[in-house]
């Protein structure tokens, strides 16, 4: 470890100042572009010391977790940087990924992110000799950072802090730090416990009391079993109302997923029938059924299943069919995909090459991607466009504010 002055070059793709040095480049979380900073360099990992000289897109961070020091919440890594510049960094992460594959298609302004949206958060919990410690990870690592706020986090998960503390402790077991994804629905929380020993009889019951008392709390669920359920938990997919299994994938936030979802239906437009690949719980296959016959396919049963569900019991929709299949040792071939007027898909991060390689082969007008990670949207659509695909327009979303991470919707039409 050496304590040395250096001056940032840029923001990298995580967030974090790049300052170019002899012994190349060092890593400094919470410095911006054009700063001269003391860090203490440990490998290319510098820790932020003090700021000589600041940048002019340096702002106060909103949240008291946000700094640089030991105890720093490592959920946000841009809260310091103006509007403007965070706008375009954001938006660039998408540009410049896809000039790497050599595709400059109209990339749209960011679709922006407010306060206060994030429906869905995931804490860390463990019980400690001082009692129960809630709280987000410190950056990279497994240390429980106690938060008091969140200006991120829906209000509605904020305010019950401490319902969601003393469920925490009532499953603590031992000393070892589990999980709780909290989810914000139209019934109350839905709050998944992962990680936590397995749970003897008085300790279930009494974990079972304590959520009876809790009235914001609609389900608790624990290693994917439900534990109980005061209510269940609905999310409103476009007007149909699913009720998502504990745990699951959902859009962070309810607007991001209202703007995607927006863009997609424009981009389908009349088409009749619809392909969903890597549906979830059904956001866009739901969606799209008011006006087309979808086929939504998924790799987790219990998501299919409450997609299944949902759209059996809502009325006024085309018909929905549902196919479990693992996409990336299965795809859809060229020959299936060719009954399809339009097809969404919308991967995990590590995207959907070898689905999109059929796809590129079939000859479906319409396409629609999803994507949480620009980097293999753009190989995806580099794919697609080789095959004669031509990128209408590409948005990218904020769905998770001041973090170094961006949706992006990319329309394509053959
Ligand atoms: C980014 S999420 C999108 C889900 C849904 N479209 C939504 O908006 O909620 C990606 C989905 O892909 C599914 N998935 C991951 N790997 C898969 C695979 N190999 N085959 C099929 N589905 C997969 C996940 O279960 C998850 O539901």
């Amino acid at each position: 470890m050496s304590t040395l002055t250096v001056t940032i070059n840029r923001l990298g793709a995580h967030g974090h100042g790049i300052a170019n040095t002899a012994e190349g480049p060092v890593y400094v979380p919470h410095a911006l572009p054009g700063e001269t900073v003391a860090i203490a360099r440990n490998g290319s990992h510098g820790t932020l010391l003090s700021t000589a000289t600041s940048s002019p897109d340096r702002v106060v961070p909103l949240c008291r977790h946000f700094n640089p020091d030991r105890d720093a919440c490592g959920g946000c890594s841009l809260q310091h940087l103006a509007e403007q510049p965070y706008t375009d960094f954001k938006r660039n992460l998408v540009v410049e990924a896809l000039r790497s594959k050599g595709l400059t298609p109209p990339v749209e302004p960011l679709v922006t992110c407010g306060l206060g949206q994030r429906r869905r958060t995931v804490f860390s919990a463990r019980r400690t000799d001082k009692g129960l410690l809630l709280g987000f990870n410190r950056a990279e690592t497994n240390h429980i950072v106690s938060v008091e706020e969140c200006p991120v986090a829906a209000p509605a998960i904020m305010a019950q802090l401490d319902a969601l503390r003393s469920i925490a402790a009532a499953l603590a077991g031992g000393s070892e730090s589990f999980r709780l994804t909290v989810l914000e629905t139209l019934a109350g929380l839905d709050v998944a416990a992962e990680g936590v020993k397995p749970l003897d009889e008085k300790r279930r019951r009494a974990a079972i009391e304590t959520v009876m008392r809790l009235s914001a709390i609609a389900r608790v669920s624990v290693n994917g079993e439900i534990l109980v359920e005061p209510r269940k938990p609905l999310v409103d997919f476009g007007g149909v109302l699913v009720t998502p299994p504990p745990g699951a994938f959902m859009q962070a936030t309810k607007e991001a997923e209202d703007a995607m979802a927006a863009l997609v239906l424009a981009h389908v437009g009349k088409a009749k029938r619809v392909l969903d690949l890597f549906a979830g719980s059904g956001t866009f296959a739901l969606r799209l059924a008011r006006t087309a016959r979808v086929h939504a396919v998924e790799g987790e049963d219990k998501l299919l299943k409450a997609l299944d569900l949902a759209a059996r019991t809502t009325e006024g929709l085309k018909p929905v069919t549902v196919e479990k299949r693992d996409l990336f040792r299965r795809p859809l071939t060229a020959q299936e995909l060719k009954v399809y007027d339009a097809v969404v898909f919308d991967p995990p991060r590590a995207g959907a090459e070898a689905q999109v390689r059929e796809l590129a082969r079939a000859g479906v007008k319409k396409v629609a991607a999803v994507s949480c990670n620009p980097l293999t949207l753009a190989r995806d659509l580099r794919l697609l466009v080789d095959q004669g695909y031509e990128i209408r327009s590409v948005i990218p979303v904020d769905q998770f504010l001041w973090s170094p991470h961006v949706e992006a919707v990319a329309l394509l039409q053959r």
